[in-house]
Parts: structure tokens; C-alpha cells; sequence
């Protein structure tokens, strides 16, 4: 307990001068064998949306070789709706909870259970070691809504700019541990940009107030019409990136336009109706996230020049031209 102590200001600096969820993951990890022990066996879940409407997945796990595999599978395999379920009810104050092989410890935020830490029960947490986890926890969840906070834009609470390129270049390097999961399914990634048609006259019509409201209302509906799992930014004033998977191209462009109608369908306070344009680009062959930009951009251009209120992929283009990358940001 006397190590545990010393450490724990260690380890809460450590956690804290992450500035990437992905860095923040692996610092937590090292954290957890150094604490468990390189031979515990143990399983982290956690809804990284910090919403409960997104199910913890999987987030990491113990690796050590030596692991007894039936005992990986007991805490790589849980059903998690049933726990959660169960971890709900508990009083705030219970910390760790034995089920009939497994230790959990619920990770909560706000009050809410958003995910726990499941460890094999012959993997010991040591004898008040679950306080000292349970600040780990904490720690790591807080670190985790600050770099969120930083990354969202005021007024839509959407993911802002700067988070853009950096979520592209994870999702193409294959990063995003929780996401991954889609493409497992053999799902391709897709980038979106969306733009709100005529802006300019909302604004000249009915002032900058209105126009405010207009984008955070378009915002709402998209972020409300995408899955969990799916990312909406706020890219520029009036133009909005969906980065979501899909099966194929189909499904992409049936999903865009299925939003895109809701937002046509929706009657704007004040204003009346408001449409979107878009264009979209599947995230493959291209070394740069420019280039996929310059891609989207061109097949949101031709959205405009066909009348706006549609949606154009970027492989439908009759000229797709060479991508302009002065400045890029490399992927790899
Ligand atoms: N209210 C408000 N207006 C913004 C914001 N950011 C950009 N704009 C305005 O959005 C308008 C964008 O106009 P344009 O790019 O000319 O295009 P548009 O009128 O939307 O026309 P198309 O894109 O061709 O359909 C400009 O008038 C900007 O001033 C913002 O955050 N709030």
C-alpha cells in the first residue's frame, strides 16, 4: 500500500499530461499492470462518447503471453448489456462488485456508469487497492472529458476543426480502438462535407441571430440522424464533416441523403426552409487528409452547380483531376 501511495501522484500526473484519448488509453493500460500486476488478467470497457447511450466496448486488455486463455475469454467475452444493467442499480458508493469469476469495478462520470474494469478473480486486486483504482479511474475519466471539451465547438457542441485532421489520420492509421470495431465488419470509412445552401440570404434576411440559430439547429440534426459511433464536426461557419463507416458506397450515399431529406422536411422557426448540399469521399488511396478534403469539397461543388438540396460522391465526378497538397498534413 506504502508503493501504491508514492505512485499515485505519479500516475495522476501521468494521466494528466496526456493530450490524445489514444496516448491517454495507453498511459492508463501501463498504469493498470504496474498496479494489477503483469500477470492479471483484466479487461477495460468504457462508452468513450461519455454517453450512455453508447454500450462500453472493449477498449483494452492485459496482454501478457503467459494468461491462461479460458481466463482472457471470461473477461474479453462479457455480455455487457445484463452487467451494465446490474452496475446501474448499485448504490454510488459500492466500489467493486464479484460476480462468479470476475472482480468489476464500474467506471462512473456525472453519477452515470460508463463502463468498469473487469478483472479475472485469481488475478487479486490487492486489499484496498480498489480505492486507489477507483482514483486511477476517475482521473483517467475526467482527462478524458477535458481533451473532449477542448475539442468542441461552442455553439453546436459539435466536434470542432482542430479535431479534424487529427481524427482522420487515426481513423486511416486504424487507431481508433473503439471504432475499429465497425471495421471488423468489413466496413469502409466515409468523409462528408455538408454546407448550408443560400446562407448568405438567411443572414442578409433575418440577421446573424437567426443565422446562429439556423446552424445549431441543422447541427442538432445531424449529430441526432448519425449513429453514436459516427463523428460530426463542425468544419467551418456554415459547413459541416460527417466521418461515419458503412458497408459500401450505396449505403453511404442512401444514409447522406436520408439526412439531408429530414433537414429539407424540417421547418426552421423564423426562417422556414432550409436545405444542405454535400459531398463525399470514401477514406482510401490517399496519403494526405487534404486530399480527401479537396475531394469532398469538389463533389460538394457539384452539388451546388447541380442545384444544391443533394448529395454527390466523389467517385461519380466525370472528372476527379489530380488533388491539389501544397501544405498537407502527412498521414503517414
Ligand atoms: N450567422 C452566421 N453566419 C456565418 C457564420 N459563418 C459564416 N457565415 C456566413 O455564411 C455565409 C456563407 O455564404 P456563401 O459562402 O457566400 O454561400 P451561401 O450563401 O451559403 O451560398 P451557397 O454555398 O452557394 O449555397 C456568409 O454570409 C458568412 O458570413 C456563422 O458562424 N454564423
Amino acid at each position: 500500500m506504502e508503493k501504491i501511495s508514492s505512485c499515485g501522484y505519479e500516475w495522476t500526473i501521468g494521466l494528466i499530461s496526456q493530450n490524445s484519448e489514444h496516448t491517454l488509453d495507453s498511459c492508463l493500460a501501463k498504469i493498470l499492470n504496474q498496479l494489477l500486476g503483469e500477470s492479471c488478467v483484466y479487461a477495460f470497457y468504457f462508452s468513450k462518447s461519455l454517453s450512455i447511450r453508447q454500450t462500453p466496448c472493449l477498449t483494452f486488455a492485459s496482454m501478457g503471453e503467459q494468461l491462461k486463455n479460458e481466463h482472457k475469454i471470461a473477461v474479453e467475452e462479457i455480455d455487457v448489456p445484463p452487467l451494465l444493467e446490474r452496475l446501474k442499480k448499485l448504490n454510488q458508493d459500492v466500489q467493486l462488485l464479484s460476480l462468479a469469476q470476475l472482480q468489476i469495478l464500474p467506471v462512473r462520470y456525472q453519477g452515470l456508469v460508463l463502463g468498469f474494469l473487469a478483472v479475472h478473480d485469481q488475478s487479486i486486486i490487492p486489499s484496498s487497492g480498489h480505492t486507489v483504482l477507483n482514483h486511477v479511474l476517475n482521473v483517467y475519466v475526467h482527462q478524458l472529458a477535458t481533451l473532449q471539451y477542448a475539442r468542441v465547438d461552442p455553439l453546436t457542441q459539435l466536434l470542432n476543426r482542430q479535431t479534424f485532421d487529427e481524427k482522420i489520420i487515426d481513423i486511416v492509421a486504424g487507431k481508433d480502438a473503439w471504432l475499429v470495431r465497425d471495421s471488423e465488419q468489413k466496413k469502409s470509412w466515409y468523409m462528408a462535407i455538408a454546407d448550408i445552401d443560400l446562407f448568405k440570404h438567411v443572414n442578409d434576411n433575418y440577421g446573424h441571430v437567426i443565422g446562429d440559430e439556423v446552424i445549431l439547429l441543422v447541427a442538432q440534426l445531424l449529430k441526432s440522424n448519425f449513429r453514436v459511433g459516427d463523428y460530426v464536426f463542425r468544419y467551418g461557419g456554415e459547413e459541416f464533416a460527417i466521418v461515419f463507416p458503412c458497408r459500401d458506397e450505396g449505403e453511404a450515399m442512401q444514409k447522406l441523403d436520408s439526412v439531408r431529406g429530414v433537414i429539407a422536411d424540417t421547418r426552421f422557426p423564423q426562417v422556414g426552409n432550409v436545405t444542405i448540399s454535400m459531398g463525399f469521399v470514401e477514406l482510401k488511396d490517399a496519403g494526405q487528409v487534404a486530399e480527401f478534403v479537396n475531394r469532398a469539397d469538389r463533389a460538394l461543388y457539384q452539388s451546388k452547380q447541380d442545384g444544391r438540396n443533394r448529395v454527390t460522391a466523389f467517385s461519380n465526378l466525370k472528372d476527379k483531376g489530380c488533388d491539389h497538397s501544397s501544405g498537407d498534413i502527412e498521414l503517414f
